[in-house]
C-alpha cells in the first residue's frame, strides 16, 4: 500500500528525492502520518560511510516529510535467506528501555516450562545481556558442537543463550565477525533440540537486532511490554507497528509495573498510572494480555537469579496467567 507524505507526496516521489547512492541501497520505504521509514542495505559500508549515507538521506528528505527513520541492514544477500530454526519464535519487545522486558521474558519462559512446555530463551540484548543473571546461570559458559552453540541449562527447566554465556564458546566456534546481526543469528540457530518455542528477549527500540529478527528469524508472534506511562505507551505503539509491518502477529500488550502493593501497609497505589496499556492496546487493535504488579520482590528475585514465576503466590500467578494465554496461542497456531 502506498503512503502519502507531507504535501501529498507519495512513495515514488519521495524515492525520487533520494541521491543515487542511497536509492540503490533502498530496500523498503514506508510513509505514514508524515513519517518516512527507510530500510537501507549497508552491506560493505564501514561506520563512517553508514553515517554519511544517513546524513545524505536526511538532507534529501528534509522539508518533504516531518520525520525520517532509517534502519540499515548489514548485508542484502544475508537478509534474503531465512535462518532455518526448529522452534517457533516468540519475540518479546518494547519500544522503550527499562520497562521490564527482560524480567518478563525470563518469567514467561519459566512459567511456560512449569506448564510442561518445552521452551528456550534467547537474550538478544547483545550489548546489555541480563538473562544470565535473571536465570541464575551467570557462571556458566555455552559449549559448541558441529559449529553451533549448545545452550546452557538453568535450574528452571529453561535452556538459555546470552552473550554473557559466550566468552569461551565464542572462540571455540570461530565467531563470525563483529556484526550484531551475526551474533543474534548464532544465538537463535543453536542446538535448541526439542524446544517447541524460543522466547527472544529483544533489546528496546527498532534497530538492527529487531530488523534481523524480522527478516531472518521470522518470529511466529510478538509480545509487547509496556509500563502504564504515556511515553512508554507511545513507544509500545511503535513496536507494535514494526512487528505488524513485518508481518508478525502481535499476541498483545502486557502492562508491567502496574499497581504498587506497599510491603508495609498492603495498600495498592499506581505510581505510573493504571489501565493505560489496556486502553492503548484497544487503540492499537491488539489484545491486552494482563498486568504484572510493581513489586520489589520481583526485582529482588530477578537480581538473585530465582525467577518469580518459579515460586508461588499472586506475583507468580500473574506470570502464570500470561503463560496460559501464550500456551493457548501456541496451540491455536500449531
Ligand atoms: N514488575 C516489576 N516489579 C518490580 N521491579 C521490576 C518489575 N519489572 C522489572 N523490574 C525491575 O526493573 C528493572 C528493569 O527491568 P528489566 O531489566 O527487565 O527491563 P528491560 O526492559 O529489559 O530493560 P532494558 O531496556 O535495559 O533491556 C530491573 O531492576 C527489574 O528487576
Amino acid at each position: 500500500m502506498s503512503g502519502v507524505a507531507q504535501g501529498g507526496r507519495d512513495d515514488s516521489e519521495v524515492k525520487a528525492l533520494l541521491p543515487e547512492d542511497a536509492a540503490v541501497r533502498l530496500q523498503s520505504l514506508q510513509l505514514a502520518q508524515g513519517r518516512a521509514t527507510l530500510v537501507l542495505d549497508a552491506g560493505g559500508l564501514d561506520a563512517a560511510a553508514r553515517a554519511q549515507l544517513e546524513r545524505t538521506v536526511r538532507l534529501a528528505l528534509a522539508g518533504s516529510v516531518e520525520e525520517v527513520r532509517i534502519a540499515m541492514t548489514a548485508d542484502k544477500a544475508a537478509a534474503a535467506a531465512p535462518v532455518p530454526t526448529g522452534p517457533r519464535i516468540l519475540a518479546v519487545g518494547s519500544g522503550k528501555g527499562g520497562v521490564g522486558k527482560s524480567t518478563l521474558s525470563a518469567n514467561l519462559a519459566v512459567a511456560l516450562a512449569r506448564m510442561g512446555r518445552r521452551v528456550g530463551l534467547v537474550d538478544a540484548d547483545i550489548y546489555g545481556p541480563s538473562q544470565a543473571r535473571l536465570l541464575g546461570t551467570e557462571g556458566q559458559r555455552a559449549t559448541a558442537h558441529d559449529g553451533k552453540l549448545v545452550p546452557v541449562e538453568s535450574a528452571w527447566g529453561v535452556p538459555a543463550l546470552s552473550m554473557a554465556h559466550l566468552s569461551a564458546a565464542g572462540q571455540a566456534i570461530a565467531w563470525r565477525g563483529p556484526k550484531i546481526s551475526g551474533a543474534l543469528l548464532q544465538l537463535v540457530d543453536a542446538h535448541w533440540d526439542g524446544a517447541e518455542v524460543l522466547v527472544i528477549d529483544l533489546p528496546p527500540g527498532t534497530g538492527d537486532v529487531q530488523l534481523t529478527m524480522l527478516q531472518r528469524c521470522k518470529p511466529a508472534g510478538a509480545v509487547i511490554v509496556s509500563t502504564p506511562q504515556d511515553l512508554a505507551l507511545i513507544d509500545a505503539a511503535r513496536a507494535v507497528e514494526l512487528f505488524a509491518k513485518g508481518g508478525v502477529p502481535v499476541l498483545g500488550v502486557v502492562e508491567n509495573m502496574a499497581g504498587y502493593a506497599c510491603p508495609h501497609c498492603g495498600e495498592t497505589s499506581d505510581p505510573f498510572g493504571c489501565g493505560g496499556a489496556e486502553s492503548a492496546a484497544a487503540d492499537m487493535g491488539v489484545p491486552f494480555l494482563g498486568r504484572i504488579p510493581l513489586d520489589i520482590a520481583i526485582r529482588r528475585e530477578g537480581d538473585a537469579g530465582t525467577p518469580t514465576a518459579a515460586g508461588t503466590g499472586p506475583r507468580a500467578d500473574a506470570f502464570a496467567a500470561l503463560a496460559r494465554q501464550v500456551a493457548a496461542w501456541l496451540d491455536e497456531t500449531a
